[in-house]
C-alpha cells in the first residue's frame, strides 16, 4: 500500500480526526480539486485546443475576457452546482451571484472564486492559477442574497487555490496551517507534498509591479526606495526583485521561500482601492499567508478584519514575510 497521502485522505482525517470541517464541506473542497484538474487539462492544451486567445466579450470589470477566463469559470459552475452543499456561487467573471438552482443538491455554503489568475500569462505560457475562497451562509433564513457575502475574509471556512505551472499544485487551508499538494498525472490524484508550511519572518525579495512607481503612495515609495539602496542603504542588504503578474504563482513562490508581494493603491485611478479583488484575491491569499506564519494588510489595516460592501470590491494588497509587510504598515502610519 502507498504511504502517499492523498488530498481525500487529509480531508477525511480534517473532518474525522481533527474535527475541523464537516462533511459538506469535505465534499465542496474535493469538487474544487477536481474542477480544478479539469482547468488544468484545459491550460495544458495551449494552442492544440481552442483555449487561447481572446473571447471578444467583457466582464464586469471591464476587461477582456480570455477564452480560458470563460471556460474554467464553466467548469467551475458545472461541477459545483452539482457537488452540492452550496447555497450560491461568485465569481471574478460574473456580474452577480450565482444561486444554485433548486434542482441541485441545496446547501448552506457559498463559494468565490478567480476561475483564471494572470489572464495576461496565458498565451506567453507562464504559470496561471484558479483562487477560491468558501463562506458559510450566516443567517438561517430561506434563500440567498449578494448580501450573505458580505462577510469579512476571517470568517472563511477554507481558502486556496491551484497553480498551473512547472507542476499543478493545489495549496489549501481550512484554519489548520497550510497543506500543499502536486497532480499526480499518473494516478489523476492530488499527493499531499508539504504540510505546515511557514513563510520566513525576514526576506531579501519583494514583488511590484515597478513600472508604476511613479504613481505610488509615499509610504510605499520609501519602503521600495529603501529595498533598492541595499547593503549601503538603510536595510543593509540587498534586495531581489521578481513579478510573474499572475498573484497566484507570486504568492506560490512566497509560501515556497519567502518575499514580500504588494499591489498597492496608485494615482492612475484613485477612486478605487487597489487593483485586487477583495473577495476572490485578496481575502483567500491573506488567509493561507497568515496561516504559513506571514501578515496581510492593505497599509493600514488586516486585510482579513475588512468588512466588504461590493461583490467586486477592490483592495491594496501587502502580503507575505512577517517583519516586511509589518514595515511597510508601519510606514503607512508614520506618514
Ligand atoms: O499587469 P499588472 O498590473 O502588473 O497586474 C498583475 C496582477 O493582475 C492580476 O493578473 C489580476 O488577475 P486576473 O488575471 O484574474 O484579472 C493579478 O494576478 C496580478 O498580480
Ligand atoms: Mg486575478
Ligand atoms: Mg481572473
Amino acid at each position: 500500500m502507498s504511504n502517499k497521502i492523498s488530498l481525500t485522505r487529509y480531508l477525511v482525517e480534517q473532518q474525522r480526526v481533527h474535527g475541523r470541517i464537516p462533511p459538506e464541506l469535505r465534499l465542496l473542497i474535493e469538487v474544487v480539486a477536481r474542477a480544478c484538474k479539469r482547468i488544468a487539462i484545459n491550460v495544458n492544451k495551449g494552442a492544440l485546443g481552442e483555449v487561447l486567445g481572446t473571447a471578444d466579450t467583457e466582464n464586469v470589470q471591464g476587461e477582456v475576457q480570455k477564452k480560458l477566463d470563460v471556460i474554467a469559470n464553466e467548469v467551475l459552475i458545472e461541477a459545483n452546482e452539482w457537488g452540492g452543499h452550496l447555497a450560491a456561487m461568485a465569481s471574478e467573471e460574473m456580474e452577480g451571484i450565482y444561486v444554485v438552482p433548486n434542482r441541485f443538491p441545496q446547501g448552506e455554503y457559498l463559494l468565490m472564486f478567480d476561475p483564471l489568475d494572470g489572464s495576461s500569462n496565458i498565451d506567453v505560457n507562464v504559470s496561471i492559477g484558479t483562487i477560491f475562497s468558501v463562506l458559510k451562509k450566516s443567517s438561517t433564513e430561506a434563500g440567498v442574497s449578494e448580501q450573505d457575502f458580505m462577510q469579512p475574509g476571517h470568517q472563511q471556512a477554507a481558502a486556496g487555490y491551484c497553480v498551473y505551472g512547472p507542476q499543478t499544485t493545489l495549496v489549501l487551508t481550512v484554519g489548520d496551517g497550510v497543506a500543499m499538494f502536486t497532480l499526480d498525472r499518473e494516478q489523476g490524484s492530488w499527493v499531499l507534498t508539504q504540510d505546515q508550511i511557514r513563510i520566513p519572518e525576514d526576506t531579501k525579495e519583494f514583488a511590484i509591479n515597478m513600472s508604476n512607481m511613479r504613481h505610488w503612495d509615499a509610504p510605499v515609495k520609501r519602503y521600495i526606495d529603501e529595498c533598492l539602496q541595499g547593503k549601503e542603504g538603510p536595510r543593509g542588504k540587498d534586495f531581489n526583485m521578481r513579478w510573474i503578474a499572475s498573484m497566484v504563482a507570486d504568492v506560490h513562490r512566497i509560501l515556497s521561500r519567502g518575499g514580500v508581494f504588494m499591489y498597492p493603491w496608485d494615482k492612475r485611478e484613485p477612486e478605487k482601492p487597489g487593483k485586487l479583488r477583495l473577495m476572490y484575491e485578496a481575502n483567500p491569499m491573506a488567509w493561507l499567508v497568515e496561516q504559513a506564519g506571514g501578515a496581510a494588510t492593505d497599509g493600514r489595516q488586516r486585510i482579513l478584519d475588512i468588512q466588504p460592501t461590493k461583490l467586486h470590491q477592490r483592495v491594496s494588497v501587502m502580503l507575505g514575510s512577517k517583519n516586511e509587510v509589518d514595515r511597510v504598515t508601519r510606514y503607512h502610519s508614520e506618514l
